[in-house]
């Protein structure tokens, strides 16, 4: 299930019980012959099912829907002003479903904000309108749900930020994987024609890696591997990204990079890779593949198979050497 799925079925289902909660409430208050209550429940009914409505029909931007903070806005709002306005110790906690509420729909900060303003005044008038022991345990109480909920939002955002990382992310090297390559370069892609700034790319690949493999094992080519990718990160300035494709192969993509520039580099990483002891392996070399974005080139694949040329054309050349392929450039 995908994140925004996911997060249309929860919020759906917070409005949804909540709405459920609240109209309890409702009936109980008019059973009993407390009318402004079950006036006010009913208006808060008719807010949560909005916002069950806003959900659905924004159920495809479910992660950035704006909705949502001015629904639970007017929700916390419209308690607040009842439980000064009522002076009915028993609202007080109907502030719980939203402090929950508030936690699950809103991002972690806004969320925790809007509780907090809540929670103010309602633990405010509880001081002022009940006993000191029994304003104390029901502080106590809202206050932990504030924090239990808060923490499992925390907790959760953080999963899902670890395992976004894992998705992208090569084990091995740290580096950004071949997945994740396309969808970036597409966006530097569309970026360099929206701006007309210059993109390159590198296509990178470790000479020799089959005589590594036989001479030092698996282990071995995967040291250098991970090495090589370390003494990459450090040569690369910041707003370039470095991929790892297979256990010798590597991917750089250079915004904001002219034709003369990723010769610069381009030479610069064969130089340093050449120059460098590497340890347990001695001196290796790397074969460079460049390129750098024509305006005929809107599509990734024009990028990485050019630089997958240029690579063989180094090759040809004998290894230790970096070739440019000039970009396709179409008649405006
Ligand atoms: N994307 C990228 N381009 C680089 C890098 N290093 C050099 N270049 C390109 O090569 C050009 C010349 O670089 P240098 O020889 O380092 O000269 P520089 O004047 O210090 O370069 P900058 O001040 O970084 O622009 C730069 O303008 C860049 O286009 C790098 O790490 N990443």
């Amino acid at each position: 299930m995908t994140e925004t799925r996911l997060r249309t079925w929860t919020h759906s289902f917070g409005y949804g019980l909540t709405a459920l909660f609240i109209f309890t409430l409702a009936l109980q208050n008019l059973r009993y012959g407390f009318y402004e209550l079950f006036y006010l429940a009913l208006v808060m009914t008719g807010l949560l099912l909005s916002g069950l409505i806003y959900t659905l029909v924004c159920r495809r931007q479910q992660l950035s829907a704006p909705g949502h903070l001015l629904i639970l806005a007017g929700l916390n709002g419209g308690l607040v002003a009842a439980i000064l306005a009522l002076n009915s110790p028993g609202v007080t906690h109907w502030a719980m479903p939203l402090l929950v509420l508030n936690l699950l729909i809103l991002p972690l900060r806004r969320g925790l904000g809007l509780s907090i303003l809540l929670l103010v005044p309602v633990i405010g008038s509880l001081w002022f309108s009940q006993p000191g022991a029994d304003a104390l345990i029901t502080t106590a109480g809202l206050i932990l749900l504030l924090v239990v909920v808060a923490l499992y939002t925390w907790h959760y955002d953080h999963i899902a930020q670890s395992a976004e990382d894992l998705a992208i992310t090569d084990p091995v090297t740290g580096a950004h994987n071949s997945r994740f390559l396309d969808e970036t370069l597409q966006k530097e892609i569309s970026r360099a024609i929206a701006t007309g700034h210059p993109l390159s790319v590198i296509n990178l690949s470790l000479d020799y890696a089959d005589e590594v493999r036989d001479l030092h094992g698996k282990v071995g080519l995967q040291t250098l591997f991970k090495a090589v990718t370390e003494h990459l990160f450090g040569v690369i300035r910041a707003g370039d990204t470095l991929y790892t494709l297979d256990e010798s192969e590597f991917f750089l993509i250079l915004p904001y990079t002219p034709e003369e520039g990723v010769r610069v580099i381009a030479e610069r990483i064969r130089r340093t890779i050449g120059e460098h002891e590497w340890t347990g392996i001695g001196r290796t070399s790397v074969s460079l593949g460049c390129t750098t974005r024509g305006n005929g080139d809107t599509s990734t694949a024009s990028l990485r198979n050019r630089a997958h040329q240029a690579i063989h054309e180094a090759r040809k050349r004998g290894m230790d050497s970096a070739w440019f392929s000039p970009g396709e450039s179409v008649e405006a």
